[in-house]
């Protein structure tokens, strides 16, 4: 109501949520979630937001680099790029091939999700076995009673899903495929407590993401010593998701990188300085980029505040085409309303 409204919170007042609020997805009424009715989203002013595929590109023209950005090589085939002020953190535009990115978008739906890995479904369902498999066929979540005192969950085709009076009591797995917000690999992240619980049941990262991790560490990496990938998070974003201004501070050893992989949509990503109240700089971060955060950089809050989704804006054209034979038409789907991010950690 009129003169109701509260004055914002300090959190509200930082630097770091003006920014969120300024790269937020809103419709132009003003909302945060599109009706069924086509709303046309808010334009959002870009011009502040660092894009490093084009200073890539200009600068392997010979090209001069903007002010603020300083070049590595550090042996990679690839620019590595640091900005001044911001020790510690490193971008690495287009630094996984297209095939590379298809094959962890590929095992982020089907087989990161998979038990022993948690995810954000487990606290509702437990462990939920082949939920991309689910979603594809069109089958529906029932409660299994059948183990009396602890009951469980199971995916079920359409057809046998029983019906209780005249109501249906099953979740759409494409529902829960859409609501998959995270998974943990390797050493599980306990998110209730914000640490690791090394207590639970884990396997460890697959051999080819501890490789691939290993080598895209190196240039944050101090001298003569190797990157141990021993827990990753998997984080899923659909139109409209963020993830807030944050610290990843669970980790024993800050100047071990922490190995960031963007798939999918293009998204703003926000790097922060050590307080809220620093200006964050914005950047886009597409398909195939990496960054790393370590020593210093650790210590700077960060988060995504926007996806882009629009078929304009997205630039997944080349994942798009590699995922477009007939068996991939439902992972095609979701790729073009989603992003994916894995990011990798040593723990210890
Ligand atoms: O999605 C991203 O690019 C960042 C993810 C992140 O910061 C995190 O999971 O801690
Ligand atoms: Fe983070």
């Amino acid at each position: 109501m009129y003169g109701t409204e509260k004055p914002p919170g300090d959190s509200e007042r930082t630097a770091f949520r003006q920014a969120e609020k300024k790269y937020k997805l809103y419709y132009d009424d003003g909302s945060l979630k599109s009706s069924r009715k086509k709303k046309q989203v808010k334009p959002v002013d870009v011009s502040d937001v660092i894009d490093f595929k084009a200073i890539s590109e200009a600068y392997e023209r010979g090209g001069e680099l903007p002010a603020g950005v300083v070049v590595v090589r550090c042996g990679s085939p690839r620019p590595v790029f640091c900005l001044e002020g911001r020790p510690g953190f490193y971008f690495i535009p287009g630094a996984l091939s297209l095939e590379e990115q298809c094959q962890w978008m590929r095992e982020s739906l089907l087989s990161f999700p998979q038990p022993p890995n948690r995810t954000n479904h487990n606290a509702i369902y437990g462990p939920l076995q082949d939920l991309f498999a689910a979603a594809k066929e069109r089958k529906g979540l029932v409660k299994d009673e059948s183990n009396g005192d602890c009951p469980t969950w199971k995916f079920v085709d359409e057809a046998e899903i029983p019906l209780r009076g005249n109501v249906c009591r099953s979740y759409p797995a494409s529902a829960l495929l859409r609501k998959l917000r995270w998974s943990t690999l390797g050493l599980q992240f306990d998110w209730s407590q914000r640490n690791y619980d090394v207590s639970l049941p884990h396997n460890k990262i697959p051999d080819a993401l501890c490789q691939l991790a290993k080598r895209l560490a190196t240039p944050a990496m101090p001298k003569g010593e190797e990157f141990r990938p021993e827990a990753a998070i998997v984080n899923y974003f659909a139109s409209g998701d963020t993830l807030g201004g944050h610290l990843d501070d669970m980790e024993a050893d800050w100047s071990k990188p922490i190995v960031s992989m963007s798939l999918g949509c293009k998204a703003i990503f926000l790097l922060g300085g050590k307080t809220r109240q620093d200006d964050p700089i914005a950047m886009f971060l597409r398909s195939g980029d990496v960054v790393l955060m370590a020593g210093e950089a650790r210590e700077c809050f960060h988060g995504v505040p926007r996806i882009f989704t629009d078929k304009d804006t997205a630039e997944i054209s080349p994942l798009e085409l590699h995922f477009s034979h007939q068996d991939d038409c439902f992972l095609l789907d979701y790729l073009r309303s989603s992003r994916i991010n894995i990011n990798i950690r040593q723990v210890f």
